[in-house]
């Protein structure tokens, strides 16, 4: 991981990993940048409006003029699905990346094969969506890693077996979100497939870090506080697992192994792609790797910027030696007991912040 001298990276005696001060930081200081998500998806919705290259919302910037949602540049090969620019430069630098033209390609694929899976369900066939008829245990159990470990087991299973997964697959009816979560696996397996095929003049600039597949790995798993809060996280993680080694090409289903880590890391570390600083829409997700290592503070001393693809990380108050750089991950305007509650459900973790510590010391002292 590359970052700014000033910054040390250690850890912590409450939560993880951390990034530390090393001398005293000025405010409006870059300590740390990542040019590009490691995984993303722009949600459906929001495909036309939103710049495929640089995340710009079409929405925002015509405020003014209601009628303008959508951009009208466009990438449209045969064999790819149809991909929307703000620019003519946002076009040239997603076609010559590489990953974008292979990306539309293989969710031109993902999209066909749920519409032929979706059919088949719709004709009343029954296919992979009884899911006690393969993976072990039912809903009502306690959820353990064991149990978890031995449902993937199971999934790996059918996807060695050719006929068994093209008989689960091909009437299994993919929600909506699950092919949100397909696009954003297969865009790591495309940036992983790229990166190893990649020319030995090759320029990182479209790749997330030099060696992205390890330090995704490196990355904390909230896999099982996940499924244990959201049982039904677990089916639809397997059902994507499924459908990829269904639907992908050969020369990508290699690849496929990696869902699992991929999926078991991205609730945790994942980061909202908004419209703008106001965070009135959310447009997608992405996994931005080495920005996944701050934790979280209720009084945060960094703040955190997106110019286009580009995530940027800047101190926004004087900041001493040895103090911890912290971001926010939810809105801190809440009372303490709306940020506790949604730091552990949709972040699985008791906030141990200054400030929570503080404010829990005031709360008991009051009653
Ligand atoms: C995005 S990761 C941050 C990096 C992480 N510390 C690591 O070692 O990979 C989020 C995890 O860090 C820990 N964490 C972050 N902020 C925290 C906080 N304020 N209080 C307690 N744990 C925190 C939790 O374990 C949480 O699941």
């Amino acid at each position: 991981m590359v970052t700014h001298p000033l910054i040390d990276f250690r850890t912590t005696s409450y939560g993880g990993r951390s990034f530390f001060a090393m001398q005293p930081i000025a405010p409006g200081i870059q300590l740390l940048t990542c040019e590009a998500p490691f995984a993303h998806v722009i949600y459906k919705d929001y495909r036309r409006e939103v710049c495929a290259q640089c995340f710009a919302y079409a929405a925002s910037v015509f405020r003014s003029i209601n009628d303008r949602r959508t951009w009208s540049i466009r990438s449209c090969r045969e064999g790819a699905e149809s991909v929307w620019f703000c620019t003519d430069n946002c076009r040239i630098v997603w076609e010559s990346g590489g990953i974008g033209p292979l990306l539309a390609e293989m969710n031109a694929i993902l999209a066909k094969s749920q519409i032929a899976t979706r059919k088949k369900a719709k004709d009343g066939l029954r296919g992979y969506d009884s899911p006690d008829t393969i993976f072990p245990g039912r809903p009502d159990v306690q959820i353990t890693q064991g149990y978890i470990d031995k449902a993937w087991a199971e999934a790996e299973d059918l996807a060695s077996s050719r006929p068994r997964l093209s008989s689960y697959c091909s009437t299994m009816n993919l929600e909506d979100m699950e092919l949100e979560i397909a696009r954003s696996v297969t865009s790591a397996i495309v940036q992983r497939y790229v990166f190893d095929h990649r020319p030995t003049n090759f320029s990182p600039s479209m790749i997330a870090t030099l060696d992205p597949w390890t330090a995704v790995l490196d990355l904390q798993s909230s896999e099982l506080s996940n499924v244990q809060l959201r049982p039904y996280v677990l089916l639809a993680h397997l059902r994507v697992h499924a459908f990829l080694c269904h639907s992908l090409p050969k020369h990508l289903r290699q690849y496929v192994p990696i869902v699992r880590a991929l999926l078991a890391r991205d609730t945790g570390n994942s980061f909202g792609i908004w419209d703008g600083d106001d965070r009135d829409e959310m447009l997608g997700w992405g996994v931005w790797v080495s920005a996944s290592y701050f934790n979280h503070s209720c009084c945060p001393n960094l703040k955190m910027t997106r110019t286009g693809r580009t995530m940027r990380f800047t101190t926004s108050r004087p900041i001493e030696a040895g103090e911890e750089l912290c971001i926010s991950y939810i809105d801190i305007n809440q009372s303490m007991a709306q940020r506790r509650r949604e730091l552990e459900d949709s972040w699985f973790f008791t906030c141990r912040c200054q400030r929570c510590q503080s404010e829990g010391v005031d709360e008991a002292y009051q009653h």
